[in-house]
């Protein structure tokens, strides 16, 4: 597999659906058709939390989800589970400053595409040199779907990693609604990604939609 090209990873990063069972209200399957529909750029699979599936279930649903985003040309990413991705032959993973070292983890996957959160300008020059495609910067307001999550560290830390000069693809997440998306774009990142924001809403398709303005200005 070619890595993708980063001009396309910039493309594909504008609106980055994160999901998992735990965070949908309906079948998982139906609110990724809605969120596609909306017009969603990439998705992540990210089963985690309270009663998240794990072994056969979480395989049967991450192929199920998976097609759905081959069908519809969107990247499908893997949250920390390397086999998982490698199984399904998943175009990429995400992994945190916990998960499997960068180096390692990019050693398994070849030349699919790497995410890496950042929550520290300290953390950025390594994640480079060890081979990550894009950051995922946050969180960036507060949060309530990511357990453990740090301190919010607001736009400051993407503006601060562009005045620096990093230009590697970046993408926000955590707490990002429609009215605070525009600020995260303004900052310098190349999308936004979301959980809630789309999961947990009423009408999933006009969420989408109506995030996805706010990334294309
Ligand atoms: N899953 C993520 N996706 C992104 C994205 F790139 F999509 F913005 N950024 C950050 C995270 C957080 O990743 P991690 O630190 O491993 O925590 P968790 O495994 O609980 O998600
Ligand atoms: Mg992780």
């Amino acid at each position: 597999m070619k890595r993708m090209n980063e001009k396309a990873l910039r493309e594909a990063l504008k609106l980055y659906f994160v999901m998992g069972s735990a965070n949908c209200r309906e079948e998982p399957a139906e609110v990724l058709k809605k969120a596609i529909a909306g017009g969603i750029t990439m998705f992540q699979f990210r089963e985690k939390g309270k009663g998240a599936l794990t072994g056969a279930e979480k395989f049967a649903l991450a192929e199920e989800l998976h097609y759905i985003c081959k069908k519809a040309g969107i990247p499908f990413i893997v949250d920390d589970d390397i086999p998982l991705a490698l199984a399904l032959n998943a175009d990429g993973v995400h992994i945190g400053q916990e998960d499997e070292p960068i180096e390692r983890a990019r050693e398994k996957i070849g030349d699919r595409i790497l995410g890496v959160s950042v929550h520290r300008a300290e953390e950025a020059k390594a994640a480079i040199e060890k081979g990550a495609d894009y950051f995922g910067v946050g969180p960036i307001f507060p949060t309530k779907t990511k357990e453990d999550a740090r301190s919010a560290v607001g736009t400051g830390l993407i503006r601060k990693l562009r005045s620096e000069g990093y230009t590697i693809p970046m993408v926000g997440i955590g707490g990002i609604q429609p009215e605070n998306a525009a600020s995260v774009m303004e900052a310098g990142a190349d999308g936004v990604a979301v959980i809630s924001a789309i999961s947990a809403a009423e009408n999933v398709v006009r969420a989408a939609k109506t995030l996805k303005e706010c990334v294309f200005y």
